[in-house]
């Protein structure tokens, strides 16, 4: 059916048409557009004299790794104009700038899922906003079920590449058109986690092993599913088929974001539960128990993030005069 809108002056006809223009822009770029990230981290800079350059996202159950920060500055995610709220038990929804040592850090306390209810491109919109503000380097981190059977509740996994089971259907935080500020079009995404990282991380790794520390440390493939159900038996078979190590509803995607806008990249996966393979099985996964591993590990991640932190802070001590106290 044809519509025909009237209009009583001039002016009312150049508002409707002002407005058309705006709403179809923002089809497509609505709470991530440049300008608009470029402001959520021009007020978080103007309440804190910290320059961070590293970004840390503390994933289920993992905010305790924001506690070794001599916090300066501390914003609640729903104090900030735009930024996306946590809904999910087990991420506080802060936003904390502090010191790790001599090293300036912004640190997400919990972050935000597809499940949730939020386009990918919120989702990814913290990284971006980290990005604005200075980061450089980020360190991710998520709980995640492990697939791979020689994995156990409490081992940690150095994520080496992802399988991106959103993305290969499509939903990707880089559809849309592509704004060449944040990096190209079509990003490689071959060495998306940072190698230099994960050798340090894995060295860092070797010292718990040799005082006699239960925990293993592994490198692998995490695979990201939308959620928020748990997987199938015959889903979780086809991941271990495919070479997937663990298995999660995050991560994969905010990589991607920090990795196409230039950031350095490290993720790992605090393996919270083993995937249930067989169906003769009684346990099943939830999320309390995802969030009771994250806790019992809590001592030996924070202390392996720190040193990360500082290893990473030494570098740009040998490469550059300034170092990285977020004041130069
Ligand atoms: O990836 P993070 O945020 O650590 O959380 C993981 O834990 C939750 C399930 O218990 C899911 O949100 C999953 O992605
Ligand atoms: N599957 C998906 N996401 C998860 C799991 C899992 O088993 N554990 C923690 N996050």
């Amino acid at each position: 059916m044809d519509c025909v809108i009237t209009f009583r002056t001039r002016r009312d006809y150049r508002l409707y048409r002002s407005f058309i223009r705006s709403a179809s822009k923002n089809l497509f770029v609505s709470g991530s557009s440049y300008e608009l990230i470029k402001g959520i981290a021009d007020f978080l800079l103007s309440r804190t004299d910290l320059r961070p350059k590293i970004g840390i996202i503390c994933g289920s159950g993992l905010g305790s790794v924001a506690t070794i920060l001599d916090v300066k500055k501390e914003f609640s995610y729903s104090e900030i104009p735009h930024f996306p709220r946590s809904t999910v038990p087990g991420h506080a929804g802060k936003l904390l700038f502090g010191y790790m040592g001599n090293v300036a850090v912004m640190c997400m306390q919990g972050r935000v899922h597809f499940y949730e209810g939020y386009d990918l491109v919120k989702c990814v919109m913290p990284v971006r906003v980290m990005k604005l503000c200075g980061v450089t380097h980020i360190i991710m981190s998520n709980a995640a079920g492990g697939v791979n059977e020689k994995y156990n509740v409490g081992d940690i996994m150095i994520v080496k590449d992802h399988v991106n089971f959103l993305g290969l259907g499509g939903l990707n935080p880089l559809r849309g058109p592509n704004d060449d500020r944040w990096g190209p079009r079509f990003v490689a995404l071959n060495k998306a986690y940072d190698q230099w990282m994960r050798k340090k991380a894995k060295e860092l790794a070797s010292q718990y092993q040799q005082q006699g520390s239960r925990t293993t440390f592994h490198e692998g493939v995490y695979a990201v599913v939308g959620g928020p159900n748990f997987e199938t038996v015959a889903e979780l078979r086809m991941l271990r088929k495919m070479g997937i190590d663990a298995v999660g509803m995050s991560t994969a995607t905010e990589a991607i974001a920090a990795h196409h806008c230039g950031m350095t990249v490290f993720a790992f996966s605090l393996i919270t539960n083993k995937c249930v393979l067989e169906y003769d099985v009684e346990e099943m996964p939830n999320h309390e128990e995802v969030i009771e591993s994250g806790l019992k590990q809590e001592s030996l991640v924070k202390d392996w993030v720190s040193s990360l932190v500082q290893a990473v802070g030494n570098q740009w001590l040998m490469h550059t005069e300034k170092g990285c106290n977020g004041l130069d």
